[in-house]
């Protein structure tokens, strides 16, 4: 029987491969994204990142059994400091400094995004929280993976892609995907975890596709 990953993958498949064709990825491997559409998206990831990692300390607060908290709040840990660590020095390339980036609100897909994110983590069930946290993983390290193929002209963009294709994101990545194995659910909670899945996969072509049109507040 095929492992409950490669079910969840057949659901966000379709944004994956749309993801791949989306000019912001296309343009940071050849190297054609605007700057300012990666500034974009480094500003409101320093927004995104902490939501992340709270929605990680949720998820942990749920999980069954004493390895899977561990595991947990060890990823949210790392995330703080890998995820947060990058975005920082990103930042710093741009001459910005968090406290610049809180300036510029998070835009509509970022609060979007972010609060289905912790609403599903902090008040679902241990399956629906971890349906909808698996795309941010599982997807940034595909796509991580596959840029890295090319890497990119520009040494930004490569330190980006060498961040997410490297082994440890790799890693983080693939401890997820085995507790997503390891999980013993009935058929509801299946159907309510790649529900969540699919639609953070979609958050996740959206949240590119913001720092692409530069999305901001269109009123107030
Ligand atoms: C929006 C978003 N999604 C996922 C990841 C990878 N943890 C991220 N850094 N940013």
């Amino acid at each position: 029987m095929s492992r409950f990953r490669e079910e969840l993958w057949q659901v966000v498949a379709g944004v994956y491969d749309q993801i791949l064709v989306h000019p912001f990825l296309t343009g940071l491997t050849d190297g054609s994204l605007p700057r300012e559409a990666f500034r974009h998206y480094v500003v409101q990831e320093a927004h995104f990142l902490p939501d992340y990692a709270r929605a990680q300390a949720a998820v942990a607060a749920r999980a069954p059994d004493a390895a899977s908290v561990r595991r947990f709040s060890a990823q949210a840990a790392r995330t703080v400091e890998v995820e947060h660590g990058l975005v920082a020095e990103l930042l710093a390339a741009f001459g910005l400094d968090e406290a610049d980036a809180r300036k510029t609100p998070a835009g509509p897909t970022t609060v979007g995004y972010s609060s289905y994110l912790v609403r599903s983590c902090a008040l679902g069930a241990f399956p629906e929280a971890l349906g909808a946290l698996v795309p941010c993983y599982w997807i940034y390290a595909r796509v991580g993976e596959r840029l890295l193929e090319r890497s990119s002209p520009d040494p930004l963009y490569a330190w980006w892609i060498e961040t997410y294709g490297g082994a440890d994101y790799q890693e983080t990545s693939a401890e997820v995907l085995d507790l997503l194995d390891g999980l013993a659910i009935s058929p509801d909670e299946r159907e309510r975890l790649l529900e969540r899945a699919v639609m953070t996969a979609r958050y996740e072509w959206l949240f590119w596709d913001a720092a692409w049109r530069r999305e901001g507040w269109p009123c107030g």
